[in-house]
C-alpha cells in the first residue's frame, strides 16, 4: 500500500461520515489507523475494554471508544523520519479573536490564579484558553500529512466522531505507557522557546512548577509499584519549545492496580491541571471562560492485544510455540491540540501557574505554545 492509498482509505472513512482515528508514536515511523464500520458512540465505562479511547478533560464526562472488534485496523510503514528545521512564530493565519481582549483576559484569569495560590487555595494551577482561527485548508487528511511531517518526534493523531467532532494534535506528553504490568509515565511542565540548541539553564519557576509534576506521580503511585525508577531530569524539545520532563517506571504490583485505578490516579497530573488535584480542577471549570473538552484530556491505545514472536523471521509451526500474547495500553495527554469544525480552527493552549509566575510572561508563552498548531494550518 502507498502512501496515498492509506490516506485515502481515512479521506473515505471522512466523507462517509464514519469515526476513525489514525496516529504515530514518537520517533516511530508506523502509522496506524482504526476505521470504524459504524457510526455508533461507544464508551468506555471502566478502561477494561480494547480499542482507541478518547478522554475529556473532565474524566465525569463521556470517554469515547473506538473499539478493535468494529474496526478495520490497517498499519502503514512511513520512510525514515527526520525533523525539519522549525523557525518560531511563522504562522500566516487569521486570526479571529480579538487579541487585545484574549491577552487582557488571559492575563486578569492568571492574576486571579495566583491571588489564589497566595490565599493558599492551592500550589500549582494550569490555566488555559481557547483561540479561534480562520483556515482556508479545511481537509483533516491534509492537516494531517503536515502534522506529521513537521513534528517527527510527538504524537501525532487525527480523530474524527461523527457525533462529536474532528480534533487533531501533535503531543509531546505520556499519560502512561503499560505492556502486561510494565509502567511508564513521565512528568513534562516547564517551557521555553527553542532557539537553536537544548543547552539551556532553567529558571527556579520552572523547576519547581516541574518537580510538583514528578513528586505528584511519585507520591500518588509508589504504593502501585514496584521496583520504581525515577530518571534524573532532562531538557526535551517540543517543536518550536523546550520542556524540562522526568521519565518514571515501574512494575504494577497487584492485581487490585486495575488500569481504570491508574488513569484516575495519574489524570489529570498537575501537568495540566495543578496540585492539590481537586481544589485546582474546581477553579479551572469555574474560571477558564470556555469548554476544554477533549483539550488535556488523554487518547490512545486501550488494552490492545499485540504478539510478540521469539524469532520473527521465522514463520513455521514450531515457532507458533513461542508466541506470546501481551497487553499494551498507550495513552497521551492530548495538548498542542485543535478543534476544527467547518472553515474554524480552535485551538487550546495552556500553562502552569505558580507563585513566581508572571502574568505577562504566561500570556507569551500561551502565543508560543499555539505556534505549533499554527505552522501546519498556513
Ligand atoms: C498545558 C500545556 O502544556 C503543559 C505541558 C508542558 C509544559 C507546560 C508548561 O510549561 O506550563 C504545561 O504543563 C499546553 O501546552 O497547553
Amino acid at each position: 500500500m502507498t502512501f496515498s492509498v492509506f490516506l485515502e482509505n481515512l479521506q473515505d472513512q471522512y466523507v462517509n461520515n464514519l469515526p476513525f482515528v489514525a496516529y504515530r508514536n514518537p520517533n516511530e515511523t508506523i502509522i496506524k489507523t482504526f476505521l470504524q464500520q459504524d457510526d455508533t458512540l461507544y464508551k468506555t465505562t471502566n478502561f477494561s475494554e480494547s480499542g482507541f479511547v478518547f478522554s475529556p478533560f473532565n474524566i465525569k464526562e463521556t470517554s469515547v471508544l473506538i473499539p478493535v472488534e468494529t474496526s478495520l485496523i490497517l498499519e502503514f510503514e512511513s520512510e525514515t523520519i527526520e525533523e525539519p528545521s522549525i523557525n518560531s512564530c511563522t504562522s500566516k493565519v487569521i486570526e479571529t479573536f480579538d487579541i487585545t481582549v484574549a491577552k487582557q483576559n488571559h492575563i486578569a484569569l492568571v492574576e486571579k490564579g495566583i491571588k489564589a495560590i497566595h490565599k493558599g487555595t492551592f500550589e500549582k494551577v494550569v490555566l488555559s484558553r481557547q483561540e479561534s482561527i480562520t483556515i482556508s485548508e479545511t481537509n483533516p487528511i491534509k492537516i494531517y500529512k503536515r502534522l506529521l511531517e513537521t513534528y517527527p518526534t510527538a504524537y501525532v493523531y487525527v480523530w474524527f466522531h461523527p457525533k462529536v467532532g474532528l480534533w487533531l494534535g501533535a503531543t509531546p506528553e505520556t499519560l502512561l505507557h503499560i505492556e502486561n504490568n510494565q509502567f511508564s509515565t513521565m512528568a513534562l511542565a516547564g517551557t521555553q522557546v527553542y532557539k537553536n540548541t537544548i543547552d539551556v539553564v532553567w529558571k527556579d519557576k520552572e523547576l519547581e512548577e516541574q518537580q510538583i509534576v514528578t513528586n505528584f506521580i511519585v507520591s500518588n503511585l509508589e504504593s502501585q509499584l514496584d521496583n520504581l525508577k525515577i530518571s534524573e531530569v532532562e531538557t526535551a524539545k517540543a517543536g518550536n519549545l523546550l520542556h524540562l520532563k522526568t521519565h518514571i517506571s515501574g512494575r504494577v504490583n497487584s492485581d487490585t492496580s486495575s488500569l481504570k485505578n491508574i488513569i484516575e490516579i495519574l489524570h489529570p497530573t498537575p501537568a495540566v491541571c495543578g496540585m492539590p488535584k481537586e481544589e485546582a480542577k474546581q477553579f479551572i471549570l469555574e474560571n477558564e471562560a470556555y469548554k476544554r473538552d477533549f483539550y488535556t484530556g488523554f487518547l490512545g491505545e486501550l488494552n490492545i492485544k499485540k504478539s510478540i514472536s521469539r524469532n520473527p523471521n521465522r514463520r513455521n509451526v514450531e515457532n507458533n510455540a513461542y508466541t506470546r500474547i501481551k497487553t499494551v495500553s498507550n495513552l497521551f495527554v492530548n495538548l498542542r491540540c485543535m478543534q476544527i469544525q467547518n472553515t474554524e480552527a480552535l485551538l487550546y493552549i495552556g500553562g502552569g501557574i505558580t507563585k513566581d509566575s508572571n502574568p505577562n510572561l504566561e500570556w507569551e508563552e500561551t502565543m508560543a505554545k499555539s505556534v505549533t498548531m499554527k505552522k501546519v494550518l498556513q
